[in-house]
């Protein structure tokens, strides 16, 4: 196995992921990963001689507050500086496509400024259901049990709450739903780096964090707060994304960086933390968002698709691995 190698899985295919029955053999990983992650021992030689398949059985890492009940697998807060850079849309995303590559995913939407979650998600139709105890039963979208304020209120009230009010209602939407057991549960942090978003990243039992950020300086500047608000609090950041890192023309191929380029990928390098990923601005991806459709399924082979999962993946195996060096 030592001669493998895996960059997808992190660089070398770990001998105990592996197990082998008469020619079928199955990589078993402690983090979500594609398919695709298989290649590598599909082509060798020698190994490329058994049918693999791919089984996840996601370790449940240790979380930053280890003396609050911790019932999910791993809690990841995906947070911005600044509104509108795509916090919301990236947590959609990365929720499906971990869902996608065979993860138990859950998708919190904490944004009481703008829940968007429901609306991208759906399942506004009917009443949130609760059990005899009074906890909330997640609606189950494309396999992800999701839970928002925008399911509990009318648009329009939440926003006017003040902090001590929203953080204790957004405690109570995480501790009081019935989430069942998560490999994965994605956070939708309310954007900015203020008292609420500070009390949620201590009060949370917060695996990692995700800053999301468009390459603009005006909103680097921003994410750049996000990063040291989460240091302070010492919850580990996982890394960055960078949305609408550009637009593709579909006429002509042309990339133009409207927000300008490479942003985060120096505030990435600056800060020593991962880029997990370069998102473009794509109509298809608005209007999936809008329409309740979800871009990833209806078009895998799609480059922003593939950036997704690729994003989901990357951001599965730092964490995995980050973690496991800051417990040695
Ligand atoms: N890569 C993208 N390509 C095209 N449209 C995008 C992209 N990312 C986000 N959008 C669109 O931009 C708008 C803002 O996105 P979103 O609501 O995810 O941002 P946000 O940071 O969560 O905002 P808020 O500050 O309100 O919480 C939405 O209409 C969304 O559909």
């Amino acid at each position: 196995m030592n001669e493998v190698s895996a960059p997808e899985l992190g660089g070398q295919v770990a001998a105990e992921w592996v197990s082998v029955e008469g020619k079928q053999a199955t990589l078993t990983v402690p983090f979500a990963v594609t398919d695709e992650s298989l290649q590598p021992l599909q082509q060798h030689a020698v190994l490329g001689q058994w049918q693999w398949q791919k089984q996840i059985k996601v370790a449940k890492l240790r979380n930053s507050q280890p003396d609050l009940p911790m019932t999910f697998g791993n809690v990841i807060v995906v947070s911005s500086g600044k509104g509108g850079v795509g916090k919301s849309s990236v947590s959609v995303n990365l929720a499906l496509a971990l869902q996608q590559m065979g993860a138990k995913v859950g998708l919190l939407d904490a944004d009481i400024y703008g829940p968007s979650i429901a609306t991208m998600m759906g399942g506004q139709d009917s009443p949130l259901e609760f059990t005899e105890n009074n906890k909330m039963l997640p609606k189950q979208r494309w396999d992800i049990a999701v839970n928002s304020l925008g399911y509990l209120v009318q648009p329009g009230d939440a926003t006017i709450w003040r902090g001590p009010m929203a953080s204790g209602a957004l405690q109570q939407l995480f501790n009081d739903t019935r989430w069942g057991s998560l490999d994965y549960l994605i956070v939708d942090m309310p954007p900015g780096t203020g008292d609420v978003q500070l009390t949620l990243a201590q009060k949370l039992p917060v695996t990692g964090a995700i800053v999301v950020t468009t390459p603009q300086t005006i909103a680097l500047a921003d994410a750049e707060k996000g990063i040291a608000m989460f240091n302070k609090v010492s919850v580990p950041l996982v890394g960055i994304i960078e949305n609408m890192s550009y637009f593709s023309c579909p006429s002509c191929g042309h990339e133009e960086p409207i927000f300008g380029s490479e942003g985060g990928l120096r505030v990435a390098k600056e800060h020593n933390i991962p880029l997990l990923g370069q998102w473009p601005l794509q109509r298809q991806l608005r209007e999936s968002l809008d329409g309740q459709q979800p871009f990833i399924r209806q078009h895998p082979e799609h480059p922003l698709a593939r950036e997704i999962f690729a994003t989901a993946q990357r951001t599965a195996r730092h964490l995995y691995f980050q973690r496991q060096a800051e417990s040695q």
